[in-house]
């Protein structure tokens, strides 16, 4: 199949999987985002994290400027990866499989489609660690992630650098969340992620421009757009994303009306997502948000996206500080792998926190 300028693209879907993923097309109003800055000192500092403690309230969702990662780096991991999307399918699939984790149009196991291709790594051991289940984990952690184990590749070497600066940066966001919220110590939810034994991964996502369908722009099923990357929340902590500015992001409102999510001036900034396991964290007074990518553009997006989660044996429930005064849980405890499992073969929509609720 070609899109509008005659590439052949990469994602092949039939005419059934198109209708599948086909959305009307609606364009949402664009989002107000918070921006947070994380190199503030001082007086700024607090107002930051009451910023910050807002914006996870609010919308779950904010931008994060004053990060400190070389844009060099960034730009150079953008473009590495988008190199490597542009490879014969082929080449794809035979260099990157194991050693990047490779997958086109499926996410999970659960039967989802989008009109996307990704690579998936585990940026720390614990993300290589087989789950008893051996079925697919989550949306986030097909049975095709890359390991530590599996050889080494120059782009694979790139990403690493570049999820162990956006590491540091999810740290960050982390400790000043803590020091809004007034949690003591300001590590409480840092040292989650920065542990060794952290279970976190990078996706890199390639969605390319909506294809020409040859119906005069009304077709796929019936819809202008299309499904990139189908609604759900992250299950881990935080995700920190990054995308090369072309449109598709949405996320869902406190009302549940979608809003696009605008491209930030100066394009240096960092998307935050909250997780399930954060909102467990604070027990619920961090609001997870929705979010989905709807491809209609003439761009490729290419996202990279660092979802900081917990050590797989981790024991999660609210911290003590936020249940003061006689609080109740709203979850009952469980572990990180206990949750990673439970979402084996669920769709990507599915509410997994729900079956932890008291
Ligand atoms: O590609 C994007 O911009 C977002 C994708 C996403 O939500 C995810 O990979 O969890
Ligand atoms: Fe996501």
């Amino acid at each position: 199949m070609t899109n509008r300028h005659g590439f052949l693209t990469m994602v092949v879907l039939t005419k059934g999987d198109l209708d599948q993923i086909a959305l009307p097309a609606a364009q949402p109003p664009a989002a107000d985002v918070r921006a947070i800055d994380l190199s503030a000192t001082g007086p700024a500092r607090a107002a930051a994290a009451r910023a910050l403690v807002a914006a996870c309230e609010e919308q779950g969702f904010f931008r994060v400027t004053g990060h400190g990662v070389p844009p060099g780096l960034v730009r150079a991991a953008e473009a590495a990866a988008a190199r490597f999307f542009a490879l014969p399918q082929t080449d794809k699939e035979a260099s990157a499989g194991l050693r990047l984790g490779y997958a086109s149009k499926r996410i999970g196991s659960g039967g989802d489609l989008g009109w996307i291709e990704y690579l998936l790594l585990s940026v720390t051991p614990a993300g290589a660690v087989p789950l008893a289940s051996s079925a697919s984990p989550l949306p986030c952690a097909p049975a095709a992630a890359a390991t530590l184990a599996t050889p080494s590749c120059p782009l694979r070497e790139l990403l690493g650098e570049y999820s162990a600066a956006v590491r540091r940066v999810a740290c960050g966001v982390l400790e000043l969340m803590a020091e809004g919220l007034g949690v003591a110590p300001t590590d409480a939810l840092a040292r989650l992620v920065a542990r060794e034994d952290s279970d976190s991964m990078l996706r890199v996502n390639h969605y390319p421009p909506r294809p020409d369908l040859g119906d005069g722009g009304g077709g796929g099923g019936g819809g202008q757009n299309l499904t990139g990357f189908g609604e759900h929340t992250d299950p881990q902590i935080i995700s920190v994303l990054r995308s090369n500015g072309a449109p598709g992001l949405q996320i869902s409102l406190r009302d549940h009306a979608w809003a696009s999510v605008p491209h930030d001036g100066d394009g240096d900034s960092f998307f935050v997502n909250v997780g399930d396991t954060l909102q467990v964290l604070t027990n619920g007074r961090f609001r997870r948000v929705k979010h989905r990518v709807v491809v209609n553009s003439e761009r490729s997006r290419v996202s990279m996206i660092f979802f900081g989660g917990p050590p797989l044996g981790e024991r999660l429930a609210p911290l003590p500080a936020l249940l003061a005064d006689g609080g109740r849980s709203r979850y009952r405890e469980f572990t990180w792998k206990e949750y990673k499992g439970s979402g084996c073969r669920g769709r990507l929509a599915d509410d997994r926190l729900c079956r932890f609720e008291n």
